[in-house]
């Protein structure tokens, strides 16, 4: 199978690297001329993956018409370089049974959409499948087990890519709630920035585990109310990934929210993590959203008020640790 993977950061070089190893025939595109003369010598990606040997049969390219040969398209940038290259790839002529699965978690600033509706708005009905779930590039690099999920409006093209990606120690599953699957991504790495600042803060094991889990029922309202299946949120693209982004040391969220926590500017901490923090971008679109649909976020206000309005943290957590008192359960539908 012939497959292209867009953006050599560290998600899209492990996925690059396992799909080679599989024996797919894979190239990589990068738009810096450095990093493609870094990966052609030595076959590493130092700054993304240090230390992991990519294998041989893995090739790269600066050149996006790499698209026109590929039966699957993997959009490996973050959320905010989708729609740019998105539009670059329609200036190609795509294979008729080209798939493209996207990897980028987050939701887009000011049209608020989810990636598979930008998407949709530039390149029409080419099969778009999401793939989501608790999956750190630095352990799928060295082959350590991980599940993750796909999915697709239309099951059949979820099936080819379980199929195409799955291997012995990454075991796809499939989903048919696009929606929910998206959005579980998206909407983690809000509670996970939360989850580092409470980390930075030196709050404890009870804190975390209250964001997580008051954190997940918002974010699940939301999602919801977008069309979201609640179900979905128990599942590895909701429940499987808060987990992992709240609690690992590889998630770049939770480590940008642990230095802002510790006292760093936003700026001066996203530079600090040197690769994308989803969560800053992400709080600000479900900021808007929640607006828009009269969803109560009160996690995600504090935290756009911290990231956005230069509030203190510390103060953040104590206006929501004295917020009126209320049932855990409000909506009846709720899980
Ligand atoms: N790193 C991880 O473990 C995981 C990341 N993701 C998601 O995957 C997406 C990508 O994340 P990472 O690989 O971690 O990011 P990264 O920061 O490691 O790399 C992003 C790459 O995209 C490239 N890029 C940016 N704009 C571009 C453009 N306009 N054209 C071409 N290339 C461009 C950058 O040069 C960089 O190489 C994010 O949405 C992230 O949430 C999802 C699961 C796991
Ligand atoms: O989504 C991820 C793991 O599943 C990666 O999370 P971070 O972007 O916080 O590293």
């Amino acid at each position: 199978m012939k497959i292209a993977v867009l953006g050599a950061g560290s998600w899209g070089t492990a996925i690059a690297r396992l799909l080679a190893n599989k024996g797919h025939d894979l190239v990589m595109y990068t738009n810096s001329k450095d990093q493609y003369k870094v990966l052609q010598e030595s076959k590493e990606n130092p700054d993304y993956l240090p230390g992991i040997s990519l294998p041989q049969n893995l090739s790269y390219t600066l050149n996006l018409a790499c698209v026109e040969e590929a039966e699957v398209i993997v959009l490996a940038v973050p959320t905010s370089a989708c729609r740019e290259v998105l539009g670059k790839i329609k200036e190609y002529s795509l294979k008729e049974d080209a798939v493209l699965v996207n990897l980028a978690k987050g939701i887009e600033n000011k049209s608020l959409k989810r990636v598979s509706e930008i998407s949709k708005e530039i390149l029409g009905d080419l099969p778009f499948v999401c793939l989501s779930g608790p999956s750190h590039a630095e352990e799928v690099a060295k082959d350590i087990p991980t599940c993750v999920t796909v999915a697709c409006q239309d099951m059949s093209y979820a099936y080819k890519i379980q199929n195409i990606f799955s291997t012995k120690n990454f075991r796809v599953y499939t989903n048919h709630d696009l929606v929910g699957v998206e959005l579980g991504g998206a909407l983690k790495n809000i509670i996970a920035l939360a989850a580092g600042i409470s980390d930075g803060l030196q709050f404890g094991d009870n804190t975390k585990a209250a964001l997580m889990t008051r954190g997940m029922y918002e974010i699940s309202k939301l999602a919801i109310e977008m069309g979201g299946n609640p179900q979905t949120f128990h599942g590895l693209a909701g429940m499987g990934d808060l987990i992992v982004t709240c609690t690992s040391m590889h998630s770049r969220n939770r480590r940008c929210g642990i230095l802002i926590g510790q006292g760093l500017s936003v700026e001066e901490a996203s530079h600090e993590v040197g690769m994308v923090v989803e969560g800053i971008k992400t709080t600000k679109s479900a900021y808007d959203l929640a607006k828009k649909l009269s969803v109560d976020m009160p996690i995600t206000n504090k935290l756009y008020g911290v990231l956005y309005e230069g509030k203190n943290p510390l103060e953040a957590v104590k206006i929501l640790m004295a917020r009126d008192s209320k049932d855990e359960i409000e909506e009846v539908f709720f899980l």
